[in-house]
């Protein structure tokens, strides 16, 4: 390669001189010219490809760079996503507890246990199955509330409402019906055992509050009644009331079976 330099020199040289003949210079001079011109030509060539290079290296590395912005955009919008459906289903979570829940004593609310009863209706009807439910009320509750205060009386369902709960067989279920009123559910249960469970839930009711030194004594009368097939649940509901009101009737701090 190094000698081409040289052999150009050389015919420049030559060329200036005029020491050839002139014919020959001629020819010379039009092959070096073509040769300058090619010479030129390459190099605008190699130019325009080193260009071309460059650009395609730099358009490889902005979609690199866009492909890499893109991917954090979506591990962004993914994250998000994740944090809004989690947040979805905690705030689900808490408007079904609400929606089902007694927020003074965590026992389930009125609106479950009306719809669990219909249920339980459902597959008596369906399987002929016997169930029971008790109407718990607690006795004098006003005079609790009137002597110790209404954070007391508070504090008197909230006890009533965890020796309810704690005292249940495990497919039993109980709810704050209302005010100072619980009502039980016995699935698979006759009349008459039902009647021991309410018994034995009412003894433990008034132990559980006499273990307390900061509430009065508490005591709840039980209005008990086994479902009749081809009854609604009003009826149902209607006699347990009516047992209640018996067990008020008789002097309280019982439980009376319809
Ligand atoms: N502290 C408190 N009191 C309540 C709540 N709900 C209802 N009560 C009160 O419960 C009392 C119920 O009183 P009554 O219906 O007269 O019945 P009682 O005093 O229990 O008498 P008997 O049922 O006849 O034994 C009322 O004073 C209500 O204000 C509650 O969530 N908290």
């Amino acid at each position: 390669m190094s000698e081409i330099p040289d052999l150009e020199a050389r015919i420049e040289a030559l060329l200036r001189d005029n020491a050839a003949d002139p014919a020959v210079l001629a020819l010379l001079q039009e092959l070096y010219d073509r040769y300058r011109t090619q010479e030129r030509l390459l190099d605008r060539l190699t130019h325009i490809s080193d260009r071309f290079q460059r650009a395609e290296r730099d358009r490889g590395q902005s979609y690199a760079e866009n492909y890499q912005r893109k991917v954090r955009q979506i591990e962004k919008i993914v994250r998000i996503s994740d944090q809004y459906q989690s947040m979805l289903r905690d705030l689900n979570d808490r408007l079904h507890t609400i929606s089902t829940q007694d927020e003074l004593t965590g026992l389930p609310n009125r609106r479950f246990m009306q719809a669990r009863l219909t249920q339980e209706i459902a597959q008596a009807e369906r399987n002929g199955s016997d169930f029971c439910i008790a109407l718990a009320d607690i006795d004098r509750f006003k005079a609790i509330n009137d002597s110790c205060g209404h954070a007391a009386g508070d504090t008197a369902l909230a006890q009533v409402a965890e020796a309810l709960a704690g005292n249940l067989r495990e497919y039993d279920v109980c709810a704050r019906w209302g005010g100072e009123e619980f009502l039980m559910l016995f699935p698979g249960c006759g009349g008459e055992a039902a009647l021991v469970l309410g018994e034995r839930i009412r003894n433990a009711i008034e132990a559980d509050a006499s273990r307390r030194p900061d509430l009065p004594p508490i005591t709840v009368s039980m209005g008990l009644t086994q479902f009749r097939p081809g009854e609604n649940l009003d009826a149902t509901l209607k006699r347990a009331d009516d047992a209640l009101y018996a067990a008020k009737a008789a002097g309280r701090n019982r439980a009376v079976l319809a």
